[in-house]
């Protein structure tokens, strides 16, 4: 298709989505008035535009001019002038107002507003700070245009463009080009490689020291997302030549300066040296002094005390604790910090009801939170009383100022959690940065309960704390091992206990509750998928994959990956339907009625909670990672897709926030962690022996409650039960841990 060139004034702006800048306008070229459409940073309705377009017809609105490349410059005739002002550009000036100013400076508007504002003034209804306000907007606008235009240069779309502008204001041309890394480190949405891309075309020397800095804080970055809260110096070092392309002891050098700048931590483990983020090491240590500090002993009056008000209990719930639950019981009210750790069944639950009964009859107030809503929907249930998300204790809050670091703990070592006892349940999901913060709110003098399942995978974010605080041996821990006899009826719980100790499993159908489905081949692994999904689960448990059934798996890709299989069975459960609207989002075809998940953490996002009536009665801010949902509406008029959440949030998503959802009737081991659903299916196919490990299985069987059905091939599940495999976490709270306590002993 042909470029053309195209020029004149914008006569209406027709459409414009604010997010994206997306605009479709009129332009008058001589007589002809054309249809043009592309993405604006900023452009008015008078102004005259410069642009090279491709023409393309469009099957309801006929030709248009798909715009290209573009100027802007300001409108120079006197008509185009009072069109641009009446445009609503600059707030307070209307078109009856623009009217007046054209009338009485005519040509000459622009440079009065810019050069001698005052004279505004001379104009009824335009006060003297009315003018001033004007001259400030116009310059504001013009710098923006200005930066805008500098940008585009640089092949920054308009979104992360306003979002320097915001940040840096006037100081961005400076800043780009002395240090275009610098963007990386400041703004949400710039990494490192666009930065990179930046300096390339200033021709900014690949060998710069703040080049390798930027690389470097890339890469600890990076491994902070897989979880590590440090790496070892020689993985660094490699990793950095592979993306950097710069010799060792360039390499070497610019760690040295970041050390001496307090940007990292090089230390010793074990004989090897390491190289943490900063951040994460001082989180590590600040984590290690807390637990120490919360760590008194308090002295209960009598063990006979303790001993009678478990018998009160046992007589209202009509279960008799075993000696090791007792023990727990004691060691919750003897320690400020206190670990119970257990797979299913063992009476993690029935021992944190009875530590909560004992807590309360002592007069003493308890908290209790888990870090994701399901987990703390389920906690409320299992204890009877209130759980909450741990954002939701410390009352995290976000601002965004453009800056990476817009969240705000309203609970700190300020205005810390006022409680004698706080209970966190499913531990093995809380990573360093919650874990840190959650700390901070807590005063010496209050209790800590810490309860998870250490066998579980680890936090999505960095860390291992769970693991971390046991494995270090300082702190008090109690390990339940026995299953309770009426957790013994389930093959779910029994199977979940032999995973972890690394026997195999009877695949054998004869139990009530856990089934296996011997198939090779991957389309028959769907194929198998489909119908139970379809119609035989349904039809023989009541369930249906709304509202009960999950289909966990291994990974995203492949044939049994989430992103294939949530087409697939998107199709037969909601499938294409001329009631239903769809809107296509990168390959994901978002239709209403379906399943969804939010798949980061959302502090701004906006929430409403309303009644049968469809009025508000509750209104909040924060959607996180793990959230689950259905689609209610997509509208096309307003971009939007809305969502009610299982909690009954219901949330707005602009078309470009979809990227935040994900369809959910399939979803991946790791996002399941703390939730648990009636009916799990589990396709298994052979993959990488690191990915498909003990740790995996046994997560995934452990989030049923009624059925599990495995689908696959047994001899993979057999070597999946025999590797203990783990992809190994680069974490050191537990070596904290240690020398703290080792030198406050001393
Ligand atoms: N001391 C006990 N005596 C008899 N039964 C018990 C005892 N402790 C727990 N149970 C029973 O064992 C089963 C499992 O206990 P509980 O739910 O407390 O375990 P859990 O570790 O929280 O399990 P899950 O992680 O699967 O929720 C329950 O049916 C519970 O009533």
């Amino acid at each position: 298709m042909d470029i053309e060139q195209i020029e004149g004034y914008v006569e209406q702006i027709i459409y414009k989505n604010e997010e994206n800048g997306y605009t479709v306008l009129s332009l008058v070229e001589d007589i002809e008035e054309l249809t043009c459409v592309g993405y604006f940073d900023d452009i008015n309705e008078g102004e005259y535009l410069k642009a090279e377009a491709k023409i393309k017809t469009h099957h309801t609105y006929g030709e248009q001019y798909q715009i290209q490349s573009y100027q802007i410059a300001m409108p120079t005739n006197v008509k185009a002038i009072e069109k641009y002002l009446s445009s609503g550009i600059i707030k307070g000036i209307g078109p009856s107002l623009a009217k007046k100013i054209v009338t009485k400076f005519k040509k000459d508007t622009f440079r009065i507003i810019e050069e001698e504002p005052e004279r505004l003034a001379e104009i009824k209804g335009i006060t003297e700070k009315k003018a001033r306000s004007i001259a400030e907007i116009f310059e504001e606008k013009r710098e923006m245009r200005q930066a805008m235009l500098f940008l585009q240069d640089y092949k920054i779309s308009t979104n992360l463009g306003i979002k320097i502008y915001k940040a840096y204001g006037d100081k961005l041309y400076q800043i780009i080009q002395t240090n275009p890394y610098q963007l990386a480190e400041d703004i949400e949405g710039i990494g490192f490689k666009l930065a990179d891309e930046i300096a390339f075309k200033l021709g900014i020397d690949s060998h710069a020291d703040f080049r390798v800095q930027s690389g470097i804080n890339y890469l600890l970055n990076q491994s902070g997302l897989e979880g590590h809260t440090y790496l070892p110096k020689e993985m660094l070092i490699q990793k950095a030549i592979d993306l950097l392309q710069v010799p060792v002891p360039s390499i070497e050098n610019t760690l040295i300066n970041m050390q001496i700048n307090k940007q990292l931590i090089q230390k010793d483990i074990q004989g090897q040296t390491v190289v943490y983020a900063l951040m994460y090491h001082y989180m590590e240590l600040s984590i290690a002094r807390k637990l120490f500090d919360l760590n008194e002993t308090y002295q209960v009056t009598h063990e006979e005390h303790i001993q009678n008000k478990i018998k009160e209990i046992e007589k209202d719930t009509n279960i008799q604790l075993d000696q090791v639950q007792k023990k727990a019981v004691k060691e919750a009210a003897e320690n400020g910090i206190f670990v119970i750790t257990g797979g299913p069944g063992t009476g993690k639950t029935t021992t944190i009801n009875t530590i909560i009964e004992y807590f309360k009859s002592e007069g003493l107030e308890v908290l209790l939170a888990a870090p994701t809503g399901r987990a703390a929907k389920r906690m409320t249930e299992t204890t009877g009383y209130e759980a909450q998300t741990i954002h939701r204790l410390l009352e995290i809050t976000y601002s965004s100022d453009g800056n990476q670091s817009g969240l705000r703990f309203e609970k700190n070592e300020d205005n810390p959690l006022e409680a004698d006892v706080i209970i966190i349940d499913e531990m093995s999901m809380v990573d360093i940065n919650i874990m840190h913060h959650l700390l901070k709110a807590i005063m010496p003098g209050t209790r800590l309960i810490l309860v998870g399942d250490v066998n579980q995978l680890p936090s999505v974010g960095p860390g291992n704390i769970l693991k971390d605080i046991i494995n270090s041996d300082k702190l008090k821990v109690i390990k339940l091992t026995k299953i309770f006899r009426q957790a013994i009826q389930s093959t779910i719980v029994v199977n979940a206990h032999k995973i972890n100790e690394g026997q195999n499993i009877e695949l054998n159908n004869k139990s009530k509750d856990f089934f296996y489905i011997k198939r090779f081949h991957p389309d028959r692994i769907l194929e198998e998928m489909k119908t139970l999904v379809k119609d035989r689960l349904p039809k023989f448990s009541g369930h249906n994959i709304f509202n009960g059934i999950q289909i966990l798996t291994p990974m995203r890709k492949g044939i049994i990956g989430t992103q294939l299989l949530n087409n697939e069975i998107q199709e037969i459960v909601n499938p294409k339907s001329k009631d239903k609207q769809e809107k296509e989002y990168r390959q994901v075809i978002f239709r209403e009625g379906d399943k969804i998940m939010q798949i980061k953490n959302n502090y701004q996002m906006v929430w409403q909670i309303k009644n049968k009536l469809n009025y508000v009665i509750e209104e909040g801010t924060g959607i996180y990672n793990g959230d689950m949902g259905l689609i209610q509406e997509i509208n096309h008029y307003s971009e939007k897709v809305t969502v009610l959440f299982e909690d009954g949030k219901q949330v707005a998503y602009e078309f470009n926030q979809l990227d935040e959802l994900e369809l959910a009737y399939s979803i991946t081991i790791h996002k399941s962690q703390g939730s648990e659903y009636p009916i799990i299916i589990i396709p298994i196919l052979n993959g990488p022996s690191m990915l498909l490990n003990r740790n995996l299985l046994y997560t995934a069987v452990t989030r049923a409650k009624k059925y599990v059905i495995l689908i696959g091939d047994d001899k993979t599940i057999q070597k999946m039960i025999q590797n203990e495999r783990e992809a190994r976490r680069y974490s050191s709270l537990q070596i904290r841990i240690k020398e703290l306590y080792e030198q406050m002993e001393q």
